[in-house]
């Protein structure tokens, strides 16, 4: 461990899949106790960035320190035991799992799992209720539950909550609040808030510039693979960020094009 070096950096990563250059020279680095937004509309290379992070893909060049050592993901396995959890879009993916049960799934035994030599239903659901509880999730007192029946902040909340029971040092939240309702969203915003307190890095993907703003510390946008702008809180507006995303010149076409229809709807009728 090098002393002052960040969780993760990446140096130049990049990654070709065959006829398309997904990523380009991406360096970034993911703090502790803090909240990195990666922001990019579809197509900008965003999952690809999370599946390097999460041990799915190889990067074709560049390198990834973990505490400023360079490491090697070669698996989602090797990912999770330097720390890094990923909570996918809905997540996980245990509809017809209960509750108890999709706390535990895939947890290392050596862990947190101790006090759980055989699965203990009555336990596993007594811990992941406690857990959800403890990040305000309050609606869901029983653990015989199935995960299908959760509303989508609910899940996310159980995602995030064993990440954090099982001592993630990084989460990474793919569009956490990408299909939620406002009032959802702003509770998923508060956990991000509270993962960060406890220390924890947190990487989050979103296309949402004002769910970003109202919770990153550090910001940094992929256009077409590329990293097109990296800042931090503060030093861009929201419309400056949507603006670069949406990429301006196709905006203003776009305006222009609508106030020429309105002028020739109103044309029309008079
Ligand atoms: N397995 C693959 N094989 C070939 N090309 C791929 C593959 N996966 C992604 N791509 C391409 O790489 C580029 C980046 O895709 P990626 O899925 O990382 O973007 P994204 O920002 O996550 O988009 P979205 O928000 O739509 O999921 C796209 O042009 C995509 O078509």
């Amino acid at each position: 461990m090098t002393v002052g070096a960040p969780l993760l950096r990446l140096t130049n990563v990049s990654k070709t899949y065959v006829g398309t250059n997904a990523l380009l020279n991406i360096s970034l680095d993911v703090e502790a106790g803090k909240v990195l937004c990666l922001l990019g509309d579809n197509g900008a290379g965003k999952s690809t960035l999370i599946k390097i992070l999460s041990g799915v893909h190889a990067p074709t060049a560049g390198t990834i320190e973990v505490n400023g050592e360079p490491v090697r993901f070669s698996s989602p396995r090797d990912a999770s035991a330097y720390g890094i959890a990923t909570v996918h879009q809905f997540g996980g993916t245990f509809p017809l799992m209960s509750v108890g049960r999709s706390f535990f799934v895939g947890a290392e035994p050596t862990k947190r799992w101790g006090p759980l030599r055989r699965f203990d239903k009555k336990l596993a659901s007594e811990i992941a209720i406690r857990e959800m509880q403890s990040l305000g999730i309050t609606g869901v007192t029983d653990g015989r539950r199935l995960v299908g029946s959760l509303s989508g902040g609910e899940r996310q909340a159980l995602a995030i909550a064993r990440g954090v029971y099982f001592g993630a040092s990084v989460l990474i939240l793919d569009e956490p609040t990408a299909a939620l309702g406002v009032k959802e969203a702003t509770h998923v915003l508060r956990i991000i808030m509270q993962a960060r307190q406890k220390g924890i890095a947190v990487v989050f993907v979103t296309h949402n510039v004002l769910h970003a703003i109202s919770v990153g510390d550090h910001f940094a946008v992929l256009i077409r693979g590329e990293k097109a702008d990296d800042f931090r809180k503060g030093e861009r507006t929201r419309e400056q960020v949507t603006d670069l995303m949406a990429g301006g010149e196709a905006m203003a076409a776009l305006e222009a094009e609508l106030a020429e229809m309105q002028a020739q709807a109103h044309h029309d009728t008079t």
